[in-house]
């Protein structure tokens, strides 16, 4: 039965029935976990709650596993175009219901509307995409050096895949992972974030209404138990891939788990990404830039900018016209009228920005604008100026609305700086000059470099990154092949 707080939750809605209070198994939303527990989930900017989940554990996880199996013998015998046809609708559905999956997500994510909607966008181009993707995964002729020898080669679906999602994404983060999983003929057990679940619950309702069989999508709904589902999804034999975004510790500790069944596994992990504005650069573009990169979603995406590096010509330019835009921000609450910027998502996201703005105010950092929490878990987007390279921010993504402006000389020494990090995830620069775009963005050590330009977010692109911001790509053709493995079939004729 639905809590009180959850009924009021799914009157927001144009389909109140999108709203589940429940984990989602073998096609059927489940409202009791076997411990009996459940836990509440909380708006980031009223901290009041919205609704409750199941907390489930390893007894839940390992059905979810079963029944995946069973789906997964069925639907990797179906043709790429009658997945292609499923999930068209599926797309359609999503596309049909976006306004309340904006809503879902505000309320639960806590960023602005504008951006709920564009995210509901976006996390629906994934199953598009893959739709379009599932009919094309052509397979190979490799001539034999042998006499009455052909070699063929053909693509299957892995298996059973489990995806394990953070929350600053509640739609594009599944979507991105299950579009390509169905494409190839998976199924997924999703280990939604506890953070953000209904989202996720709401997708699985539209894929059943599209006409997804029972049993190819599961949603596992945990807090508690998240680490021993974890563990569960990552040892269980009848999974054959993890695929997982979220915190560089976190990726670590899957992938030690995984390598007990050697799965196939693919991260999308921390990254750290540097920013920077040459002395040639357009600087209205470059400001522009950096607001859609750094700000967006207050900072909280794997791919914002990090380290804003500016050439000591444009440097004091650049600061101003930053702060200036940056000063003119309207936080608060997502579903309120021209509100640009939301909360973090909770009390220890909130901790890390403190912390981290401490650190460069000591280290001889000026703020510009902004710098310190509002109330609750709003934080003033902020532009720190001055500051030295070796403050904690350089190391370790701040993962919300900080801009620390680094000064430097020459491009030698900025790629120095740049590259002087673990993680490669995306780099971004302003620069007119056709040589020197060539070599920054070969010399920059991420996945994804956006040149003139702050946003790369797109699903016919390879996202991912290098070092210990992971490894595999999602979306784009480079995506379902994560989700495939190349048989080959020798024949002699
Ligand atoms: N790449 C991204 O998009 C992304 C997303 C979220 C967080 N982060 C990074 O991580 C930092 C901390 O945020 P966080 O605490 O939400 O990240 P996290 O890595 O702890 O959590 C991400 C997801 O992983 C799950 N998770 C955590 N520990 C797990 C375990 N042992 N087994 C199975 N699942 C587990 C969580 O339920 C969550 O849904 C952020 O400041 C940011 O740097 C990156
Ligand atoms: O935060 C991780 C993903 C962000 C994006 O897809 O743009």
């Amino acid at each position: 039965m639905a809590s009180s707080e959850g009924s009021k939750s799914a009157k927001r809605l144009n389909k109140p029935e999108l709203f589940h209070e429940a984990a989602f198994i073998n096609g059927k939303f489940i409202t009791q976990a076997t411990s009996g527990g459940t836990f509440a989930v909380t708006d980031p900017a009223t901290e009041e709650v919205i609704g409750h989940v199941p907390d489930q554990g390893v007894k839940e996880t390992q059905e979810a596993i079963q029944h995946a199996y069973k789906a997964y013998q069925s639907w990797s015998k179906t043709t790429g175009r009658q997945r292609h046809d499923i999930m068209k609708k599926f797309y359609d559905l999503l596309v049909a219901n976006s306004d309340d999956i904006a809503t879902i997500i505000t309320l639960e994510n806590g960023k602005p509307l504008a951006d709920a909607k564009g995210e509901a966008t976006y996390g629906a181009s994934f199953i598009e995409w893959f739709a379009e993707e599932a009919v094309r995964d052509y397979g190979d002729i490799i001539p034999s050096p042998v006499a009455g020898q052909r070699n063929l080669v053909i693509k299957q679906g892995v298996g059973v895949c489990a995806a394990i999602c953070p929350w600053n994404f509640p739609l594009a983060m599944i979507t991105r992972k299950m579009g390509a999983a169905l494409a190839a003929g998976c199924s997924v057990v999703v280990k939604a974030p506890a953070e953000t679940p209904f989202t996720c619950l709401a997708l699985v309702h539209l894929a059943q209404e599209a006409g997804i069989p029972d049993g190819l999508i599961n949603i596992v709904t945990t807090d508690k138990h998240m680490k021993d589902v974890g563990k569960e999804l990552c040892e269980n034999k009848t999974v054959k891939k993890i695929t997982f975004t979220g915190s560089t510790g976190v990726g670590k500790l899957l992938m030690s788990q995984a390598s007990s069944t050697l799965k196939k596994c693919s991260f999308e992990l921390g990254g750290n990404a540097p920013f920077i504005v040459f002395d040639d650069a357009d600087i209205d573009a470059a400001v522009a830039g950096a607001i859609a990169c750094k700000f967006r979603s207050s900072g909280q995406t794997c791919v914002c900018a990090n380290r804003l590096y500016v050439q000591s010509g444009v440097y004091a330019e650049f600061a101003s016209r930053l702060a200036e835009k940056v000063d003119k921000f309207k936080v608060g609450n997502g579903f309120e009228e021209g509100t640009t910027h939301g909360p973090l998502i909770h009390a220890r996201a909130m901790e890390k920005v403190e912390k981290h703005v401490e650190d460069a105010k000591k280290r001889g950092g000026q703020v510009i604008v902004g710098g310190k929490r509002i109330k609750g878990n709003f934080f003033e987007p902020t532009v720190i100026t001055d500051v030295p390279n070796d403050i904690m921010i350089a190391q370790d993504e701040t993962f919300g609305p900080v801009a620390a402006l680094f000064k430097f000389e020459t491009e030698e020494d900025v790629l120095k700086l740049a590259n002087d990090t673990d993680v490669g995830l995306s780099g971004y620069f302003y620069s007119k000059d056709v040589g020197r775009i060539f070599r920054v963005a070969e010399a920059l050590e991420v996945g994804m470099v956006g040149v003139n330009t702050g946003m790369l977010s797109q699903s016919c692109i390879p996202f991912g990154g290098i070092k210990e911001s992971g490894f595999g790509r999602e979306g784009s053709k480079y995506g379902l092949a994560e989700y495939t493995t190349v048989k080959l079939i020798t024949l002699a004729i």
